[in-house]
């Protein structure tokens, strides 16, 4: 299928760093206040020991620092992490909403490349972790600029013991590197084999059913849980390089401690400096080697970048292109298809297609199954762009129409419909627009759903989620919700392929009562469908078989075979019987 320039602008995870600068910047100076607070408390310590070991009155105005410089540091530290905690939900929040928006707005079968198991924990889990950055990364600017203060503290009080100190350095920074290389190639393992499962485990979800009826629940347990082993394996590994990290952070640190302790203590027996300074070198050498607090915000930092390299193709998705162009006239929906050709990885799914179909008529698309019928109706109302021709609606190319719209000309139903929307009612509103009270009560009687829905514990403001629907009752209010926003092209894909036939010829009765104003584009197996439609389109392999009238192209005997019942004497059924074939196809999927 054809590949769309890149429209998108700079890339959705850099972007955080640029949203709710103020709460970053407040951050960033609530961090660096709480390490500035922290490098002065040592000095003001070592000050005031001094004044204290050297008699004379209590220095209380030391004494005094030390406890401010105690408070504003906890203060600090107190007002960063809610400051942090809340601005990290709020770039999760946008993250996760620019995420989705994307997907939803990207050609559907480009956005649905990615299993959807994994395109949940992607919106959900890795939003959060990618979304956590920019908090982490101000957290860690204080985490860099207390050990730097420190030595430069060291360094004010006495060169040798500041020397001690960054005799260990090299291998504190080499610790630091490994660890956070280790960390986020672990992570990225471990993201991977969670989408594994979640994709595995929503695919058996769908197919509970099947999985039922045919008892391979164990296997489908073993076949879930399979990855679970590399889960395992990769979980340990982050710890393993958690814990030698540690492990080794604990060796080094505390030699590094006793190395500066004793420098300092000859220095102070030599006379070199005083035990104030010892105090807070002390207390400095201390702050210094706490850079192995990084190791944490180092971890949760390649975290984020594992977890932001996931959300990168979703966010540089494509959205289907607009070319601008000439407003559409008013006219009941001619649709003109030229030259239509679609191609999917390499194989050719609808060639060469051609077909007018005059505004306000009926189209009934018929062919085996997998002849291309559900690819021909993306097309015609553009959930999916052709890799070769145009597709015009009343004359003007549909990737030239105004997005919005398109998408207020073309009505589509489908076998399953999701039904979004709390409550029946908001679920047949749902759409472009929000159609009246009155518009879904009407759109409910001409899909025939508002018998079931007058059963219903509360009627239309019933909860979806309470209400029990067969699989024709749900098809009934995904019909309903194209019938509440009529526009000039009403495309169903098998949207009828549940319904007993007697509903079926209300549904159609009411489809008919829109020629003249609107094109009716029907995806259909049943014989009934094709004869009751203005022209029938014959698919075969993606390509033009035959277009006519019903009646024109029966004497086919190949179109016949396409309804040919399983009756015992194999005959096909006459023209406009409604002892029509079902055919082995599945049902028909609205969008995720
Ligand atoms: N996203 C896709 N990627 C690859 N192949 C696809 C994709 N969508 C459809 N196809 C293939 O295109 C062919 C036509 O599919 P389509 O769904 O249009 O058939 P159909 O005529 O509607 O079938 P049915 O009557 O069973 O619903 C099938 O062989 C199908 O496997």
């Amino acid at each position: 299928m054809r590949l769309h320039p890149p429209t998108g602008t700079a890339s959705g995870t850099r972007r955080l760093a640029r949203e709710h600068p103020v709460a970053l910047l407040c951050l960033l100076l609530c961090s660096t206040g709480g390490a500035l607070a922290a490098l002065a408390l040592p000095a003001a310590l070592g000050h005031t020991v001094d004044r204290l070991v050297s008699g004379g009155p209590p220095p209380w105005s030391g004494l005094l620092l030390c406890a401010a410089l105690v408070l504003a540091e906890t203060g600090f530290d107190a007002a960063a992490a809610v400051v942090g905690t809340d601005t990290t939900a709020r770039l999760t929040a946008s993250l996760r909403t620019r995420t989705a928006a994307r997907v939803l707005a990207a050609e559907p079968r480009r956005a649905l490349a990615v299993p959807t198991g994994d395109l949940t924990a992607r919106l959900t889990a890795r939003t959060a972790d990618a979304a956590s950055a920019p908090v982490t990364a101000a957290g860690a600017v204080a985490g860099v600029l207390l050990p730097a203060g420190a030595i430069a503290g060291l360094l004010l009080i006495d060169v040798w013991t500041a020397a001690a100190l960054l005799l260990g350095a090299p291998l504190l920074v080499a610790l630091l590197r490994t660890f956070t290389r280790r960390t986020a190639d672990a992570g990225a393992d471990y993201q991977q084999a969670q989408a594994l499962i979640a994709h595995r485990l929503t695919e058996a979800l769908d197919g509970a059913d099947t999985i039922r009826a045919a008892r391979t629940g164990a296997r489908e347990y073993r076949r879930v849980l399979e990855p679970l082993g590399t889960l395992a394996e990769h979980g340990r590994r982050t710890w393993t390089v958690y814990g030698r990290a540690t492990g080794q952070s604990a060796l080094l640190l505390p030699l590094l401690m006793l190395l500066v302790l004793a420098v300092g203590g000859v220095r102070l027996g030599t006379g070199a400096i005083g035990v104030g300074d010892l105090v807070a070198a002390s207390r400095y050498a201390s702050l210094a080697v706490g850079i192995g607090a990084l190791t944490g915000a180092l971890g949760a930092l390649a975290r984020s970048r594992a977890a932001a390299r996931t959300l990168e193709p979703l966010l540089t998705l494509d959205p289907l292109p607009h070319r601008g162009g000439a407003p559409v006239p008013d006219a009941p929906g001619r649709l003109e298809l030229r030259g239509v050709g679609v191609v999917q990885d390499g194989r050719a799914l609808l060639t060469g297609v051609d077909l007018t179909v005059p505004g306000g008529t009926s189209l009934a698309v018929v062919g085996r199954s997998g002849s291309g019928k559900s690819v021909f109706a993306a097309v015609a109302g553009r959930l999916l762009d052709p890799d070769t021709g145009t597709v015009l609606l009343d004359g003007v190319p549909m990737d030239g129409m105004e997005p919005a719209e398109l998408r207020r000309e073309v009505a589509y139903a489908f076998a399953r419909p999701a039904l979004p929307g709390p409550t029946v009612e908001d679920t047949i509103a749902f759409g472009p627009w929000t159609a009246s009270p009155e518009a879904v009560r009407a759109a409910a009687r001409a899909a025939r759903a508002d018998g079931f829905v007058a059963l219903l514990p509360h009627g239309y403001r019933t909860p979806v989620a309470d209400a029990p629907l067969s699989g024709g009752e749900r098809q009934r209010l995904g019909l309903a919700r194209a019938f509440a926003h009529p526009g000039r092209l009403m495309i169903l894909d098998d949207a009828l392929s549940s319904l007993d036939t007697v509903t079926e010829h209300h549904v159609r009765r009411a489809l008919d009562a829109r020629a003249g104003r609107c094109t009716r584009v029907i995806v259909a197996h049943r014989l009934a469908s094709a004869a009751r439609a203005d022209r029938v389109l014959w698919l075969e392999e993606g390509r033009v078989r035959g277009t006519g009238r019903h009646d024109e192209l029966w004497s086919d005997p190949d179109y016949r075979e396409i309804f040919r019942t399983d009756a015992p004497t194999g005959t096909p059924t006459a023209p406009g019987s409604r002892a029509e074939a079902w055919t082995a196809a599945g049902p028909r999927t609205e969008a995720r």
